[in-house]
């Protein structure tokens, strides 16, 4: 059989298998008969591999540069360390306790770190590195201070001393239980969540999600495995010190985690066992270990992308002969006949203002639009169409004025609270995860209106199954309204603008907002993608949907709008129909440039582009 069909056979199975067989021979190491240098090391890769992991999940899925691991890591080990020293020595109940103290630790920790802000958790996450030396000098009467904790009892298990074998087996066990939970995570809703953070809270907030609990959950989550390897360290020499914490340490977590790879799952191993074996070569690299990990952390942050797991993905996609960035044959778009109902709501915007410093943006805005219709906001740069859009979307907080969708007031809510009560919207520049399938994209849209616990997520219980089921029905169908459903598998950030603007609609109308707000999604775009974007906003348009358009190809307002409301200065200029805003005055001469009483060429060729525009309008 050709490589590249071998290759295909082995991708269409359960991909999972292949780890879940890896792990069940690291588990029978035991039975090896392996050196007790070698062993010693797999066991250090394991646990170093666990505090990856957990890197991984707050670094490469969320986005969140936070180095405070090792704090975790310390955590669960001293939790774990004075359980054994007061005789409690069952490893099952050092490994909860030791995950619970280290959860405590990362939220503590977490919470105002990830308040601040990116750079402020990197901050407050590395200066907890430096002090843990202090901190446990402080309780030196139980941690035995700079000294150590000494007199931790060998381990046990339900009342059982376990061997050395025995016990490798636990720490085999325990990370080949951590990693089926993590990939669960990663391949799940949560993961696809977790990528949309990462490429931009805005775009999070703007679809529902919650940014700071989403940040928070990650990092929390993430402080699980440090505890659980700082408790399997902790048996491990029966003796802990507050070295073993240390600056070092938390560096080797951050070269391990960029050179496997941190936006995924099984990197956290590569870069793990290749460091933690990397290191031990010879007693200079010991050394010179801060050097030598500052070297890995180089060629894996400068020289490959995506670390040794991105990779391994380009190589495997060159072997199945698959192009990432060649998205499939472009096939027009074969929408059905039948759009189900989009259940518009009324969108009113009374007397809004707003002001930056002296600059008043906006001064007593109105709009109305209703289901069924689309109502487009024009007007010359800079005359406050986004910033009223940032406005209905809660990013900006009004002076004055009322904003409501159908009767519930939205100008003093977040911008995920806005989204979650049925406000969606599209960005100027397509705002598309990376290292996501279309269809995960769009199915992303639904992540706050239909939820299912993490924990739910990872044991697949019938909840999660239910709504993952939703998911996909509802991808395809909004998949089909656009036209798109042919490039369901295609990575997303691959597709040509157009498409991605497509993709912005489908993930938009999954949600089924009351009102889809569009901003400027004809820039950039050719004439035929300009059509296939007209006939899916009339379609959405036709099957109830309320629409409003932010758009500058006038032409193409003139055919879609039902309403067009036209600002100037952050002022209403014009509202009207088509026919009475390409009659108005004050539009022509501000906004389109054309001197209403000059008897010249530019009133005729507009008079023209109005006359297509219009025609094309009545036919829908
Ligand atoms: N975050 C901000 N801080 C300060 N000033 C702002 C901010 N956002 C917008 N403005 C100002 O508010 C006014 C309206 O800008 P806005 O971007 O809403 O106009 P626009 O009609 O969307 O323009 P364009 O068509 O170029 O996108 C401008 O004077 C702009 O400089």
């Amino acid at each position: 059989m050709a490589a590249p069909a071998l290759a295909r056979r082995v991708a269409g199975g359960p991909l999972w298998t292949v780890p879940l067989a890896l792990g069940i021979v690291l588990i029978l190491v035991p039975y090896f008969n392996l050196e007790y240098s070698i062993v010693r090391q797999l066991q250090l890769a394991m646990i170093l591999s666990l505090l990856v992991s957990g890197l991984n999940l707050s670094l490469g899925f969320a986005g969140e540069l936070a180095l405070g691991q090792v704090a975790m890591y310390a955590a669960g080990a001293y939790t774990a360390g004075l359980l054994s020293v007061h005789g409690h020595t069952d490893i099952a109940l050092q490994l909860v306790a030791a995950g619970l103290a280290a959860l405590l630790v990362g939220v503590l920790t977490g919470i105002p770190g990830l308040r601040l802000g990116s750079w402020s958790l990197a901050m407050t996450s590395f200066f907890l590195v430096l002090l843990l030396p202090d901190v446990i000098a402080i309780f030196k009467e139980d941690t035995g201070g700079r000294n150590g904790l000494s007199g931790i009892l060998s381990p046990t298990l339900f009342g059982r001393m376990l061997t050395p074998e025995d016990y490798f087996m636990v720490i085999a066990i325990v990370t080949v239980a951590w990693f089926a939970v993590m990939r669960n995570i990663a391949v799940s809703r949560h993961g696809t969540a977790l990528r949309v953070l990462k490429q931009s809270p805005v775009l999070a907030a703007s679809m529902g999600i919650n940014v700071f609990r989403m940040k928070l959950m990650a990092y929390a989550l993430g402080a699980v495995p440090a505890g659980l390897a700082g408790a399997l360290f902790a048996s491990l020499d029966l003796y802990i010190s507050p070295e073993a914490f240390g600056f070092t340490v938390a560096t080797t977590i951050l070269a391990a985690s960029v050179l496997g790879g941190s936006a995924s799952v099984y990197g956290a191993v590569f870069g793990a066992f290749i460091l933690q074996f990397g290191l031990n070569q010879s007693t200079d690299f010991q050394k010179y270990s801060l050097v030598v990990t500052g070297a890995f952390l180089i060629v894996g942050g400068v020289l490959l992308t995506g670390g040794l797991s991105g990779l391994a993905r380009a190589l495997w996609r060159r072997v199945l002969a698959e192009d990432p960035t060649a998205a499939p044959a472009d096939r027009a778009a074969t929408a059905g006949d039948e759009v189900p109902a989009v259940p518009g709501k009324v969108l009113k915007v009374e007397g809004v203002a707003k002001a930056f410093g002296g600059n008043q943006a906006l001064k007593g805005v109105d709009l109305t639009a209703t289901p069924g219709r689309v109502t487009a906001l024009i007007g010359p740069n800079g005359s406050g169409k986004t910033t009223l859009l940032n406005m209905i979307c809660g990013f900006y907080r009004t002076d004055a004025g009322v904003i409501a969708l159908d009767d519930r007031q939205l100008q003093r809510m977040g911008p995920d609270r806005v989204a979650r009560t049925g406000v969606a919207r599209t960005f100027q520049t397509p705002n598309i995860p990376e290292g996501i399938t279309v269809r995960e994209a769009v199915m992303a849209g639904r992540y706050a209106g239909h939820r299912a616990t993490v924990l739910e997520a990872v044991l697949r219980l019938p909840r999660y199954r239910k709504v993952r089921r939703g998911d996909l029905l509802e991808a395809d169908r909004v998949l089909d309204l656009v036209g798109i459903r042919h490039l369901e598998n295609a990575e997303a950030t691959a597709l040509p603008l157009g498409q991605r603007r497509l993709l912005e609609v489908a993930r938009c109308l999954i949600s089924n907002p009351g009102v889809l707000l569009l901003d400027e999604t004809a820039s950039g775009l050719d004439e035929d993608e300009v059509e296939r974007l007209a006939e899916v906003i009339r379609r959405v348009r036709d099957a109830g949907g309320t629409v409003v358009l932010v758009e500058h190809n006038f032409q193409l307002v003139l055919s879609l709008a039902d309403e067009i409301v036209a600002l100037a200065h952050g002022e209403l200029m014009a509202k009207g129909t088509p026919e009475e805003i390409q009659n108005n005055e004050r539009v022509m001469s501000e906004y389109l440039g054309i001197d209403p009483d000059a008897p010249s060429a530019p009133h005729v060729v507009l008079a023209d582009v109005l006359d297509d525009a219009v025609a094309e309008g009545a036919d829908r």
